[in-house]
């Protein structure tokens, strides 16, 4: 596992005729931890969910390591390089086992490891949806880590730390700073902020860096 670049140039992102995210350009060398922040509702979200082919209606340019995904294939590499950790974390349409959300990134070993060093190791035979928000994000946490272990170089988290008690927010706040891959966190956790090399904002579906 490596860390992997990210290219976004002019890309705007429409949900109907509504202008979601507006001309964002953005350049992450390998390594590069980025701090997302900025008002509800500016973009950040759909800007990530681009990244990964969740929202396709965009235009400009994404490229993770100088490669822009086409087609069904494209995406599902894509998706193979990212490792991702949603906001609204879904428990899903059908019955789903903290063991099998963790099998789901391709390295199970390494993400049950993570899940035991994220203390929700006991947790593996119980329902997702039968989890607390904590612990749901913990488990999310604990299946990107699998990813990349699984060889994905980039790391996409919306609010990885919203729902975690203080102990937790500055256990991931180690576990991010920590991460050789390339990351871009979406927060309002200052802690988390801060353990980030680089913070851009967004304000109505623009990007501003500022640090
Ligand atoms: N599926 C959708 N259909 C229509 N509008 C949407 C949809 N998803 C998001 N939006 C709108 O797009 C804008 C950007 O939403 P987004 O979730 O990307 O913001 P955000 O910066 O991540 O917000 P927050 O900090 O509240 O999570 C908002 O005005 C939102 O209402």
């Amino acid at each position: 596992m490596s860390a992997i670049s990210l290219s976004l140039s002019g890309v705007t992102c429409r949900h109907g005729s509504f202008t979601a995210v507006d001309r964002v350009d953005l350049d992450l060398a390998p390594g590069d931890h980025l701090a997302l922040t900025g008002t509800n509702g500016s973009g950040k979200s759909t800007l990530l969910r681009a990244v990964l082919g969740l929202h396709r209606a965009f235009t400009g340019r994404i490229a993770v390591s100088g490669v822009e995904a086409k087609g069904g294939s494209g995406w599902a590499r894509r998706r193979t390089e990212v490792a991702w950790i949603p906001q609204r974390q879904a428990a899903g349409r059908f019955p789903l086992l903290v063991r099998e959300l963790l099998a789901s990134s391709r390295n199970a070993e390494a993400a049950v490891r993570a899940a035991v060093d994220l203390s929700v190791g006991g947790l593996l035979d119980r329902p997702v949806a039968s989890l607390s928000g904590g612990q749901l994000q913990r488990a999310y946490l604990a299946r990107a880590l699998g990813q990349l272990a699984a060889g994905a170089g980039l790391l996409l988290a919306d609010e990885p730390t919203a729902a975690l008690d203080f102990d937790g927010q500055a256990q991931v706040a180690r576990v991010l700073a920590e991460l050789p891959m390339t990351v871009v966190v979406i927060t309002h956790d200052r802690v988390v902020a801060d353990v980030c090399g680089r913070v851009a904002e967004m304000a109505a579906g623009r990007l501003r860096e500022v640090r």
